[in-house]
């Protein structure tokens, strides 16, 4: 066993040891020992059994239990930061010690989840006893526990590392638990720290945020559950989330990660955030008005969430290959495009709104810095946000006033000290003072000449940084003038985890003119967005624009990240999810002529290369005949909420239903000439029902369980109730003939249903007749084919799973005995087969689908 889970400190904030660079395979070991260590360097954390135990090719064994089988060194890193002052020298060897050791597992309930309470206490009574127990030496110490700073218990710290999760067998049943539960959308297994900038953004439901840079989407998740988290059955909040960013490949993995909200408040796009349309209707143009009953006449935002591209080195003990590739021009590399993004973000925001601007990197120049430099920008428009009262139980440390910018071999204090040479590379706006080049008189740009530079303390080696004693920064470096000790900076040893810079920003007044004003370089619709070219050369992108799907999808579970991917046990969908649903559609005489080469991709393109077209779906006849057939309370909102990808009317396979503050979006959008390239928008509401799953049901759409929720409070027809004991006994069986059922009146009225989709809820009694049905937050519903002479469920196995553990552990409960998770595998076999496989074997002709 490569662990030995029993050992784990029992301080939840436990110190981990030192790895001496002997122990690691650094001086000392031979030439094929390093070799070796070398090899190993991509493997960190991610060794199988059979593979040699690092360990045992030193005479000096490790002398903790968390070993890292390659050098956790770099000596740039440590010269850099020990210059920096990032912590007092006293804590160094704490600090870099827990850098070196891997990040302990956490994650989150979906507070906006039916199931939120039952996941809780799942947690509280199961397994923190039985984890205890069963992994942690003297049963003392907590395994998991929530996180003491995140409101309502929703956020959970585990003392396990991701490895040990997926490997150790005593935990699997814990993480079968966790994967299950991500999987389907009730927690996120999220970076503890990268929970905490969402938190401070103070988003309200009817906020309007924009998330800039967005995928993988754990934050944007976050946002969403926030959104939601008070929503009432069968209504929306008026808030919404566009969901931003660069990367087609990651926007994917952002779409996968936030389908599991099944919410319709989300537009997903697709554009450099520095240069995210505003949207500003110009009344004086001319436009094609396709919607006029919007009322927004640009984008502005309530709130905007800047978790910007960075050098991630906040994530090394996640991503230890770091430690090899890190060099202090990462960080430089970046500066500027993190301060263009965030300045884009502020003219998006309301004034009144607040933004916040965070990175998952140590590095001031990509964090105090940009943060002065956007304050000197926007000259008294913009306030930095004192948040010290906030979250207080979160331990954080003030934004640094000091700092000094290294360049090939040299530390500058100041901007007047940089040769001019280098002025292109190494910006003004990255020193503390950011007086501008073009503020400086002649005398001082003597660098090109060589001249005495006294400020600049040199180092001596090119590759690598050299440290000079560091005198004090306070007497060396300058200073900067706003306050930015209001700047947070979380550290991984002062709470066990990864590391973050968190900066709030508040818009008071309109930018100065210059700034307030659109973007002049926008994406150019049908074109794709350029590359762009960093001001350093030698700095390495961890935007990853040029990561493909195949890199995204082979990284590491334990290297995942939110800041690099996030993509552990996820089931990866192709690009395109929505786009190309479309696309799948069956083809009829007028349409094969679509299918020339190279010819139906145009004409089924949007104004956007590569990316269907949003429509609104109006057609009265197919919207009537669903009306119909579910009966479908005028009370729902269907009034230019229905869209859909294919500018096919006739052969709609989806349609997706968007809240009321997407639909405004949507219509300012086509106002203004779909600068919007919008990649995902809205919930599947309905879907066309294929031939093999029986064209002569009376509708041709049936309802997708992902917009259930929301349309159930509306349904009049197609509905029937079923005991816990025949609704358990379809999600066991997913096909049950009517006659079949323990409740003899409820196959008859499920008898009594037309052919074609149909709903079942769970009533909360054991007999039927007695329910009074009103249906509320804590509804379980499914959607169901009603055949000749059965029921079949239409949910995902993953679902109907889900369901059955939900209901047998509520079940358990209301018998008086304690909720028993390992109950479900036991029952349902682990995998349950997908309901098209079982309709298969029935004698119905018509097959209904997995949904
Ligand atoms: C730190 S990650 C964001 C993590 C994300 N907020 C989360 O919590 O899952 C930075 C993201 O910025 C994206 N990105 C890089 N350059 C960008 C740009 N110019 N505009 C928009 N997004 C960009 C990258 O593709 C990457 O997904």
């Amino acid at each position: 066993m490569i662990f030995q889970i029993k050992t784990l400190s029992k301080n939840p904030n436990w110190a981990p040891q030192l790895h001496s660079r002997e122990t690691m395979g650094g001086a000392g070991r031979s030439r094929t020992q390093r070799k070796h260590f070398r090899q190993n360097r991509q493997n960190v954390w991610k060794r199988s059994k059979s593979d040699p135990d690092p360990s045992s090719l030193s005479s000096d064994k490790p002398q903790t239990t968390h070993w890292t089988p390659f050098e956790t060194q770099n000596p740039s890193f440590d010269s850099y930061y020990k210059e920096q002052r990032i912590v007092d020298p006293q804590e160094w060897e704490q600090f870099v010690a827990i850098l070196r050791t891997p990040l302990p597992a956490s994650f989150r309930i979906n507070s906006s989840s039916q199931f939120a309470d039952d996941i809780r206490s799942q947690l509280e009574n199961d397994f923190v006893h039985s984890l205890r127990a069963e992994v942690v030496e003297g049963g003392e110490t907590e395994a998991i526990r929530p996180l003491a700073w995140y409101p309502g218990n929703f956020a959970w710290h585990s003392n396990f590392s991701r490895m040990e999760l997926r490997k150790n067998q005593t935990l699997e049943r814990f993480h079968e638990f966790l994967k299950l539960e991500n999987e389907i959308g009730n927690i996120t297994r999220q970076e503890a720290v990268s929970m905490v900038p969402p938190l401070f953004l103070d988003v309200h439901p009817d906020h309007f945020v924009l998330d800039m840079c967005a995928a993988p989407g754990s934050k944007t998740f976050q946002l969403l559950e926030i959104i939601h988290q008070s929503t009432k059955a069968g209504s929306l909040p008026d808030g919404m989330v566009i969901a931003n960013d660069l990367d087609v490949q990651r926007c994917n993995l952002l779409i996968h990660q936030t389908k599991r909200m099944c919410t319709a408040n989300l537009i997903v796009t697709n554009h450099e955030a520095q240069h995210f349309p505003g949207c500003r209707l110009n009344k004086n143009k001319n436009y094609e008005k396709m919607e006029s009953d919007h009322n927004i006449h640009q984008l502005v935002f309530d709130r905007v969430l800047c978790d910007v591209p960075c050098s991630g080195d906040g994530t090394l003990r996640k991503a230890p290959d770091m430690w090899r590739k890190w060099n202090s021009g990462m960080g430089q590399g970046l500066h500027s495009l993190q301060v263009l993004i965030a300045m884009r973000g502020l003219s998006l925001l309301k004034v009144g709104g607040r933004m916040v601007y965070s990175t998952c990197s140590m590095n001031p120049i990509e964090n105090e810095a940009v943060v002065a430099e956007v304050l000197r920008r926007c000259g008294g428009s913009v306030e930095l946000v004192d948040v010290s009262s906030e979250l207080p139980q979160l331990i954080r440390r003030p934004g640094l006033k000091r700092w000094k910018v290294y360049d090939k071999g040299s530390w500058f204090v100041s901007s007047k000290d940089v040769p001019k040479f280098r002025r292109s590379v190494i910006l003004s706006s990255m020193f503390p003072s950011g007086i501008r080049y073009q503020d400086l008189g002649d005398s001082n740009c003597n660098a090109d000449t060589g001249d005495d530079i006294t400020s600049v303390v040199n180092g001596k080696a090119e590759d690598g940084i050299e440290a000079l004693e560091n005198p004090v920064m306070s007497e060396s470096a300058e200073a900067s003038n706003f306050p930015l000790e209001h700047c947070m900076r979380i550290m991984p040893h002062d709470q066990n985890t990864g590391a973050f810079f968190i900066a709030v920003l508040q818009k008071v007044s309109p930018l100065p003119a210059l700034l307030e004003k659109p973007s002049t370089i926008i994406d150019e619709p049908n074109v794709e967005p350029p590359n762009h070219s960093l001001e350093d050369a030698q700095t390495p992108q961890i935007n990853s624009s040029e990561t493909t799907l195949e890199e995204v999808l082979a990284v590491p579970e334990e290297n995942v990240n939110d800041n690099i991917y996030n993509t552990e046990d996820l089931e990866v969908i192709t690009c395109e999810e929505q786009n190309s649903e479309e696309a799948k559609e069956p083809h009829n005489a007028e349409n094969t002529e679509k299918k020339v080469p190279g010819k139906r991709k145009l004409q089924s393109q949007g104004k956007w290369r590569g990316v269907d077209p949003v429509l609104f779906f109006k057609d009265e006849a197919v919207i009537n005949s669903i009306k119909d057939f579910y009966g479908i309370d005028e009370r729902f909102p269907f009034n230019g909420r229905l869209v859909t990808r294919n500018s096919d009317m006739s052969h709609v396979k989806r349609i997706y239903y968007v809240s009321k503050s997407v639909k405004d979006i949507l219509g300012l959008n086509f106002s203004v000439g779909q600068q919007l390239k919008i990649t995902s928008v809205g919930l599947k509401m309905f879907e066309r029902q294929t031939a093999r799953e029986g064209s002569s049901a009376p509708c041709a759409f049936r309802i997708s369980s992902e917009g259930l929720p929301i349309i159930l409070p509306f349904i009049t027809k197609q509905i029937v109730h079923a005991s816990p004991v025949d609704f358990k006994h379809l999600l066991q069986d997913k096909d049950v003939k009517f006659t079949d059922f323990a409740d003899a009146q409820f196959g008859e009225k499920a008898a009594n249903l037309l052919p074609g989709c149909c709903v079942v809820i769970m009533a909360k009694a054991s007999t039927v007749a007695t329910e009074s049905f009103e249906v509320d937050e804590s509804t379980i519903a499914i959607g169901c084919w009603r055949g000749r002479a059965r029921l079949s469920v239409m949910v995902t196995a993953m679902d109907c799973q889900e369901m059955l553990e939900r209901l047998l552990i509520r079940l358990d409960t209301e018998k008086g005995s304690s909720g028993h998770v390992g109950k479900l595998s036991d029952d349902v076999g682990g995998e349950v087969q997908p309901v098209q496989e079982l309709n298969d074997k029935n004698d119905d002709d018509v097959k209904a689908a997995v949904s």
